[in-house]
């Protein structure tokens, strides 16, 4: 099939870089009301023209999504007379490990922090609704963090259903990368959110791992959902960069569980994240996380440096 007719059966519009980048001219969001540093501050590699570019026209996007949404839950309620409760506006983000997930959500946490409206925006990490390592070991999941069984999805659910029915103070798990585990004593609680932001590899699987064949999807609690995507090799290649960091900063830490490569040379250090990526992270994009790619509203597709090569946004 030609391009155009590609285009025209796929159920996405597509933006190459140079198209969705003049969309930047038309956001009322303007990149001089923004306070830079803070914005730095997210991820000192961040490109400040990306965000203008790429994540400006995001936000505007989400804005209208988001302002549309609000309308149609309070005029569907009274048309069902129900009572209107404020229920947050939910953003799913998803994608392999060290695609640049967390980044993002940070970034777009941010930028909408800064909508004329100001809503409140959270943003929880799934990480937190992994199982603790104690329970991954007796079930012999230690090297499938971050498959979909080795979270504890229940959770996910009774947290996104909370959520979803206006509950105005709920409560997420946390996860430590230093301790590589769950923090059994610590909690993230959510107030009154206005929007939520969802990041994890996990947030557009079907729901195989529930036995009862009724149980929703997690992102049927989504009002938007975003996949990020790049070239194998490019992730791969970021993984280890991030590896090669924290070997120099956080795993320094002697609380660091992976502290212990620290006294390794750099040469089998490198060994060491290259079994991981391979035995645990790529296969789980090949066999979980990509497969999950055409349920998202959005998709980001990303060249070498983070630069966004492609933005494709659902038809509706
Ligand atoms: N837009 C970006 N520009 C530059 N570097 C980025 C960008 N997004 C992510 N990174 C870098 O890529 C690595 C992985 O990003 P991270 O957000 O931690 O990924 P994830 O949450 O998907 O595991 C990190 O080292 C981060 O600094
Ligand atoms: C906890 C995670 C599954 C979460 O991934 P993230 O959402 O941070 O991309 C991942 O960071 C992880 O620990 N993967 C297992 C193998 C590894 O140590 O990279």
């Amino acid at each position: 099939m030609n391009k155009q007719l590609t285009e025209q059966y796929s159920p996405y519009l597509s933006f190459n870089r140079t198209e969705w980048s003049a969309l930047s001219q038309r956001s009322s969001i303007k990149l001089d009301d923004i306070d830079l540093q803070s914005l730095q501050g997210l991820n000192e590699r961040l490109s400040l023209s990306e965000v203008e570019e790429i994540y400006l026209p995001l936000s505007q996007l989400l804005n209208l999504y988001y302002l549309n949404a609000k309308n149609i839950h309070k005029e569907s309620n009274q048309f069902l007379q129900m009572e209107t409760k404020k229920v947050p506006f939910i953003i799913g983000i998803a994608g392999s490990v060290a695609v640049g997930k967390s980044t993002t959500a940070r970034m777009i946490q941010y930028l909408i922090s800064r909508w004329e409206v100001q809503p409140k925006v959270d943003l929880v990490t799934t990480d937190g609704f992994l199982y603790p390592n104690e329970v991954l070991e007796s079930k012999g999941l230690m090297k499938k963090k971050g498959f979909p069984e080795s979270y504890d999805i229940g959770k996910l659910f009774r947290f996104l259903s909370e959520l979803k029915s206006g509950q105005s103070v709920v409560t997420a798990p946390v996860y430590s990368h230093l301790t590589y585990n769950i923090v059994s004593d610590k909690v993230q609680t959510i107030e009154e959110p206005d929007i939520v932001i969802v990041e994890g590899i996990n947030v557009l699987q079907p729901p195989k791992y529930v036995k009862r064949k009724e149980k929703p999807f997690v992102s049927d609690f989504f009002d938007f959902s975003i996949y990020i995507d790049a070239e194998e090799m490019n992730i791969e290649n970021w993984y280890k960069e991030r590896f090669k960091l924290l070997r120099s900063t956080a795993f320094k830490n002697p609380k660091s569980y992976f502290n212990k490569f620290t006294k390794l040379t750099e040469r089998d250090a490198l060994e060491v994240a290259n079994r991981i990526w391979k035995e645990t992270n790529r296969m789980n994009l090949k066999k979980n996380i990509l497969p999950t790619k055409n349920r998202a509203d959005l998709i980001i597709e990303k060249g070498e440096g983070h630069a966004v090569t492609k933005v494709q946004v659902r038809k509706l």
